[in-house]
């Protein structure tokens, strides 16, 4: 049986072990109310530098998932692990190449009943993801839809992903996916500055992630988190 460790989650923290926080940041992040932090980056992501984040933020409670790009950096330890796979990328290398060429021989050591998957579509053509996949990124709404459909309903991936990475995004497209969508989790990040933004990606996907502002603004970055809150209160009241 495949755990849901991430299926609660309405607001995460992405940080990212290539650049540096200090303690009482992190301490903030931390103990800001946040569901859990997020573990992961585009580039320069090292076991070492995953090791030293996870032992930092395990002086906390809050729940600490992985995201793999990098065999290398498969740290244990993590209470969740996710596998980033590149739906809308021409170069099959990203959508399951390389996840692929990393298991080879070394399946047996997955923590399977931790572990999910994650479907992405970038959607800004300018952020690393982007750039390291060679993701087509100006799709039409119409367009998004379908690859959620397919992930959702024939690959029926856990997480859905709709990655701006440093640019917030088209809200309309978000919440025509996330109607689409029959069973998988709606992941939104990008962008997320103020709590307006942080409160509309709310309405729009299940699950809302905010990562650069952590290191641009970190009281900006805190107040996202009653707004996410605050949000899906406001719809548990209308559902
Ligand atoms: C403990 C353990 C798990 C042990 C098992 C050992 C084992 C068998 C390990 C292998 C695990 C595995 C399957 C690894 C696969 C790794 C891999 C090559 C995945 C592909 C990742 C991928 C598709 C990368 C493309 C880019 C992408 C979609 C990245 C997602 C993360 C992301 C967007 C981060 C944000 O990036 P950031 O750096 O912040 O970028 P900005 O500049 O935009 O801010
Ligand atoms: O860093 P930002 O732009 O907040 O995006 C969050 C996350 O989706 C990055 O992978
Ligand atoms: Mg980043």
């Amino acid at each position: 049986m495949l755990s849901s460790f991430y299926m609660n989650w309405q607001h995460v923290f992405k940080l990212d072990p290539d650049r540096p926080i200090g303690d009482e940041a992190l301490h903030e992040v931390c103990m800001s109310g946040t569901d859990a932090i997020l573990v992961g980056g585009s580039s320069g992501v090292t076991f070492d530098n995953t090791v030293d984040l996870l032992s930092r933020i395990r002086r906390y409670e809050v729940p600490c998932a992985l995201e793999l790009t990098d065999p290398d950096a498969a740290v244990p330890g993590f209470d969740g692990y996710f596998v980033p796979m590149v739906l809308n990328t021409p170069d099959s290398e990203w959508l399951i190449g390389r996840q692929a060429e990393a298991l080879t021989g070394f399946g047996h050591l997955m923590p399977w009943d931790l572990m999910a998957g994650e479907a992405y579509l970038v959607l800004n053509a300018d952020c690393t993801a982007a750039r390291v996949s060679g993701a087509q990124a100006d799709l039409s709404a119409e367009q998004a839809v379908a690859y959620a459909q397919l992930a959702d309903r024939l690959m029926r991936v856990p997480v859905l992903y709709l990655e701006y990475s440093g640019a917030y995004g088209d809200m309309a497209l978000v919440r025509s996916v996330r109607q689409s969508l029959q069973q998988a989790q709606l992941f939104y990040g990008g962008g997320i500055r103020t709590p307006e933004q942080a409160r509309e990606a709310a309405q729009a996907a299940h699950t809302v992630v905010v990562g650069n502002v952590v290191y641009d603004d970190l009281q900006a970055a805190l107040l996202t988190v009653p707004a996410v809150k605050s949000s899906a209160k406001e719809q548990d009241h209308v559902f």
